[in-house]
């Protein structure tokens, strides 16, 4: 999808990761499998920030539990910095929908943990948690437990501590979609703001939030049909909707409503659409 990240300062440098021909079928018997992706072709260079967005069940979760190494593909390859991907690995940090705070921890316990779990000792790493904490507004509930947060709260902790440790590429399931419509827009400014001060921080985001989708992703990918493949990449860069009643937002907007609204099958509801280019 991007051409840029091959040529930097001259030498080659591989996607953060890669989808060369990715399917995925569950079900061991070759007559009950069901083939959730087909024919999955997708670079995440480093800095990009790509959301990926489809209808519910249109393997959006599946498309990303490959990037993350959680599933293996049945057919294909998924790259990492080039080299083929096997399991789950710190450097691919993952926020999922719903909460998945230790809540015997409290708040600054819950952002070490990554570090903990490795090893380390408290000295090596209450810098860097101290930075997060501080960096995602959290410091004043730092003693707080899961319980005593709020939705919003909990979801930043989770960020947080994906991004303690570090990681190369971090990818995030619905993340927001559990909060009301006004925490998610805050919270996809705090997301924005993140990507836009950490150099080269590279983000996968998938949603069925149409805006969410083009407010956040600078590339946006569309996943659907049956199998599921990707039916859309679009180019757009955030700076040229930073209004979201921006003539060019709003016909993107309809656009994709069509392709990932309820109603009919989503391949006739596709048009054609010039690429949008920041
Ligand atoms: N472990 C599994 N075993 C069998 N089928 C699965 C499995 N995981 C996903 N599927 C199927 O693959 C398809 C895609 O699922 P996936 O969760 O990726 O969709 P999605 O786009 O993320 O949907 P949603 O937005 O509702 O989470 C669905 O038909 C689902 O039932």
């Amino acid at each position: 999808m991007s051409s840029h990240s091959s040529v930097h300062h001259g030498s080659y440098q591989p996607p953060v990761l890669a989808c060369q021909n990715v399917a995925k079928a569950f079900g061991n018997h070759p007559k009950s499998a069901f083939t959730a992706l087909a024919g999955i072709n997708l670079d995440v260079a480093r800095g990009d920030f790509v959301t990926i967005l489809g209808r519910s069940g249109g393997g959006k979760s599946t498309l990303l539990k490959l990037l993350g190494g959680f599933i293996p593909p049945t057919s294909g390859q998924v790259l990492f910095h080039g080299v083929p991907l096997r399991g789950i690995t710190p450097k691919i940090g993952m926020v999922f929908q719903e909460n998945t705070l230790y809540p015997w921890l409290t708040v600054e316990q819950n952002i070490g943990f990554g570090f903990k779990v490795r090893g380390q000792q408290k000295r090596q790493y209450a810098l860097r948690v101290e930075a997060v904490m501080e960096h995602v507004g959290l410091t004043p509930a730092r003693h707080f437990y899961p319980h005593q947060l709020s939705g919003g709260m909990k979801q930043r902790v989770s960020i947080a501590r994906s991004l303690a440790i570090q990681p190369d590429v971090l990818l995030l399931d619905e993340p927001f979609s559990a909060l009301d419509i006004q925490l998610r827009r805050r919270l996809q400014k705090f997301l924005l703001n993140i990507w836009q001060e950490t150099e080269e921080a590279t983000m996968v985001l998938v949603t069925h939030d149409v805006e969410e989708a083009i407010l956040l992703g600078q590339k946006l990918i569309v996943v659907g049909g049956h199998p599921g493949q990707i039916l859309e990449a679009i180019d757009i860069s955030a700076s040229v909707f930073s209004d979201r009643y921006d003539r060019q937002f709003l016909d993107l907007q309809q656009h994709l409503e069509g392709v990932v609204g309820e109603e009919g099958d989503i391949r006739e509801n596709l048009s054609p659409l010039a690429v949008l280019q920041g």
